[in-house]
């Protein structure tokens, strides 16, 4: 925990929404007054494309058929968990952007698969925010978990995780559907191992249930809508948290458990900022006090 400098970390896996739900908490950020410095979870991976694609071929002719972008391994967790650790202490650090497709080339001046240059934080901020498949990692290297201090998942059920995953990749990073399930069944071992644990850290699980059938994801025309969806939210401690005050602001919401509430999913937007605004607050209201 490092009150003075906080550090809020979403964890998803890829396709699971979380560069989406960074547009919420950039809307809370600007509405409070907030200002955060950001990090993607991509920017910590080990190789560019081309040394992955090398890597990748090497593992597999040695028998290695677990490796992928979800196993630790692939990733500079350490280097990730040293960036927690400054900024936590001193409110400093660094961090660059992995370049997925043309848009995000033109934005940085770096080709596709490629690294930006490491650059320096502002100086300036009020907290540290993370978004990508790793920042509650706990294992005999590391613990990310233990040094963020605000934590959520963003966890839709398996089937339209896949269905978003393969839409995005195929929209906007130019992959065909049949490149994007191998990927997700090259990434299935460390799924499991790697990227699962990590929700029994998080404070707050958003997972995102669809409505209409999509027993075959692999065929999928659209992502289901808001409208056809319903949000579970399950908190891992809830005392504190008032749940009559949420039912009732939330139209058509209801408790599910003692700890977890269910809203439709059009409502997540507003779930979001009004569970997440005050957390946020209190974070920031205890930095500047420390
Ligand atoms: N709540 C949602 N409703 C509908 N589509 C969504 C929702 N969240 C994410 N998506 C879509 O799913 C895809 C993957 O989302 P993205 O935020 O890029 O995932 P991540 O950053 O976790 O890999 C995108 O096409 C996005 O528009
Ligand atoms: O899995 C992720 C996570 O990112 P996201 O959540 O944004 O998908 C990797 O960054 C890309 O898949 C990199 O692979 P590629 O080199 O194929 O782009």
């Amino acid at each position: 925990m490092s009150k003075k400098h906080p550090i809020i970390s979403v964890v998803g896996s890829s396709g699971a929404g979380t560069s989406t739900v960074k547009s919420t908490f950039d809307q809370i950020f600007r509405r409070e007054g907030i200002k955060a410095v950001s990090i993607e979870g991509d920017a910590f991976h080990r190789f560019n494309r081309a040394d992955m694609k090398e890597e990748l071929q090497n593992r597999y002719e040695s028998g290695d058929q677990g490796f992928s972008h979800f196993s630790y391994e692939a990733n500079e967790l350490k280097e990730l968990e040293r960036v927690f650790r400054e900024y936590g202490e001193t409110g400093k650090g660094k961090t660059r952007h992995y370049v997925h497709d043309d848009a995000e080339a033109e934005k940085y001046g770096t080709p596709p698969g490629h690294f930006t240059d490491w650059s320096e934080f502002d100086s300036q901020s009020d907290l540290l925010f993370y978004e990508g498949l790793h920042g509650c990692v706990v294992n005999d290297e590391v613990n990310l978990s233990a040094l963020a201090d605000l934590k959520i998942g963003v966890v839709p059920v398996i089937n339209l995780e896949w269905i978003q995953k393969i839409h995005r990749d195929r929209a906007s990073r130019g992959y065909t559907t049949e490149a994007v399930t191998d990927v997700i069944l090259r990434r299935m071992h460390a799924y499991v191992h790697c990227i699962c644990p990590q929700f029994t850290e998080t404070d707050i699980n958003f997972q995102r249930v669809p409505v209409v059938d999509t027993s075959n994801p692999f065929i999928a025309r659209w992502i289901p809508t808001a409208d056809e969806s319903l949000v579970v939210i399950r908190f891992k401690n809830p005392r504190g948290i008032d749940f009559p005050y949420l039912t009732s602001m939330i139209a058509g919401s209801w408790m599910s458990r003692a700890n977890s509430i269910v809203i439709p999913g059009n409502k997540q937007d507003l779930a979001m900022q009004l569970i997440l605004t005050p957390l946020i607050e209190r974070l920031v209201r205890e930095a500047q006090r420390a």
